[in-house]
């Protein structure tokens, strides 16, 4: 974490115990994530969206106020800056007691308070800091005192993270504001040049249709320097507490998966859903706050999705029965060519299926999820080498990248950049269940017709009698009917058009040795 690297060292105590269970990097299925900020009682932004983000985050929230405020939805009409010391009590009665995940510090108010947390922070060193420079309300109401401004550019580098909106970062560095998108992300860099933290960078201000975020970093911990989610911008007016929201978002995600990148990726489609449902809530006639629940309130009942998704393979399904190769294959008269084909195209296809299911991993929600589709990445690379060590090895086959096999793993990859796990766990899933399906039919056939041991695909065909197989399958459809029915319209819509997708691939992967072998 960058703080280890800027603190100076007589500031480098023994670590607390939310130091020592970072540095261990423990991951938490449930984060304990700590909100230093401002009170707004109409529950839109401040501590109270805090809470609601952390919780909507499977995290467990705490709260430690910096400020209360006197606020609706229309605007800011006083602010109460309690004393700091009484402040800084509430935090260390906290880290005495409790491990902290992760920190998100939001409305800070003046530079007395900014000192309490700076010298709490640098005490108690917890895993992950998010800062929120808030400055001004939505409103345009401000919230940080402007002789308070060194103090908090002072902050910066303990924080890891840093979500400044445009206005912010211009303060922050003492610069105009950006107004353009390019201009923007070279202030995230300069920012996170001089403090050491990585930078998102958000696009809410920017004029036009788009709301691109950005996380910037110059510490490697990202996979680029610089990672832009592009964004549509949702028509609303209902943008109130959405800074708090996503940065509070941040902060747990990241203390389950110990990866902006993967988070952010996990809280942008979330919040977009947050501004698309906030008409819902129905809260003040100003800017209204976003619906941080909206994902719990499924419109489709458990496994009505995957219904859904099995009617829409049935064509595919049908076609994959009539094609000659699995006839064939059924009937022992397939051409020893073709399946050689078959069984190289399988070996180089499993060996980038196994890469798309590791970024299935990465942006998984869950550990448990996280977990599954690690298991299967492995597991394909654990068959790709079966491949090549028994079939493979008697049989003389070019190793070349055949067409439908690129276009098939090509289609995936897209989906595993699209950004959404939803996305890509529907393009994912047909090859485990138009797979199994195949397979327990042919085994079945095979069975009927007494296994006969003369058979030339004798051997192949008991392969397919895999019951682990069966239950990964299992799995993988329960966690598209999941994130079927807790997506968006839309988000829905992208799934079943890349499970057809990746569906037609299936029919062509088994007509393709007719074609190509
Ligand atoms: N209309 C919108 N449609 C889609 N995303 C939006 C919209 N407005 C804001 N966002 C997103 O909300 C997040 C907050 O961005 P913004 O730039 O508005 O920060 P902020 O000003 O700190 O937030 P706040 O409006 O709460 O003060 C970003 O992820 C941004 O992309
Ligand atoms: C206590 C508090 N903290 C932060 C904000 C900023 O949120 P927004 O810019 O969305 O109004 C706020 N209005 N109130």
């Amino acid at each position: 974490m960058s703080s280890t690297s800027v603190l100076p060292p007589e500031t480098e105590a023994a670590p607390s115990r939310a130091a020592a269970s970072a540095k261990a990097g423990t991951r938490r299925d449930v984060p304990r994530v700590l909100s230093i900020a401002g009170s707004d009682p109409s529950g839109g932004a401040g501590i109270q969206a805090d809470l609601k983000s952390i919780a909507a985050h499977g995290g467990y929230g705490m709260a430690a106020i910096t400020a209360l405020t006197v606020q609706n939805t229309q605007g800011v009409r006083a602010v109460h800056v309690p004393p700091a010391t009484f402040l800084a009590q509430q935090l260390d009665a906290i880290s005495d007691d409790i491990t902290i995940d992760a920190v998100k510090i939001g409305m800070l108010g003046d530079a007395e308070v900014i000192a309490a947390v700076r010298s709490w922070l640098e005490k108690v060193r917890p895993g992950v800091v998010v800062l929120d420079p808030v400055m001004a309300a939505t409103s345009g109401d401000r919230l940080l005192k402007e002789s308070a401004e060194a103090a908090l550019r002072g902050l910066l580098p303990l924080a890891d993270l840093i979500t400044p909106n445009l206005a912010e970062l211009a303060m922050l560095l003492d610069e105009p504001q950006a107004h353009a998108w390019p201009d923007a992300l070279e202030q995230g860099r300069r920012l996170a040049a001089a403090t050491g933290a990585t930078v998102l960078v958000k696009g809410g201000h920017l004029d036009g249709g788009a709301c691109p975020d950005a996380l910037v970093n110059t510490a490697g911990v990202l996979s680029q320097e610089v990672v832009v989610l592009p964004g549509d911008r949702i028509p609303t007016r209902n943008s109130h507490g959405t800074g708090c929201s996503l940065s509070s978002a941040m902060a747990t995600v990241q203390a389950r998966l110990g990866d902006w990148e993967a988070s952010l990726r996990t809280v942008k489609p979330w919040l977009a859903g947050a501004l698309q449902a906030s008409d819902q809530l129905e809260v003040g006639a100003g800017n209204g706050p976003i619906h941080h629940f909206h994902h719990l309130q499924p419109s489709l009942p458990a496994g009505k999705f995957a219904e859904i998704l099995r009617a829409e393979a049935g064509p595919d399904l049908a076609a994959i029965f009539g094609l000659d190769f699995i006839r064939s294959l059924a009937a022992g008269s397939l051409d020893e060519k073709q399946f050689a084909y078959y069984l190289a195209q399988d070996a180089i296809y499993l060996n980038g299926y196994s890469r798309v299911l590791a970024r299935a991993s990465a942006m998984a929600p869950t550990e448990t999820e996280q977990l599954f589709w690690a298991r299967s990445a492995q597991q394909c690379l654990e068959v790709e080498s079966e491949l090549h060590r028994s079939w493979l090895s008697t049989r003389t086959v070019e190793p070349c990248l055949g067409p439908v096999t690129k276009s098939y793993v090509d289609h995936l990859l897209a989906a595993s950049a699209s950004g959404s796990y939803a996305v890509l766990v529907a393009a994912v899933l047909p090859c485990f269940w138009l797979y199994a399906e195949v397979g327990s039919t042919l085994h079945g056939e095979f069975l009927t017709a007494g296994a006969p041991a003369d058979h030339p695909y004798a051997a192949w065909l008991r392969t397919y009698a895999d019951e682990d197989f069966a239950a990964a399958t299992r799995r993988a459809m329960a966690t598209a009917d999941e994130a079927g029915r807790r997506g968006s319209e839309n988000e829905r819509a992208a799934m079943v058009l890349a499970f057809r997708q990746s569906c037609r691939f299936e029919v062509d992967f088994f007509d393709a040795p007719r074609l190509h072998a």
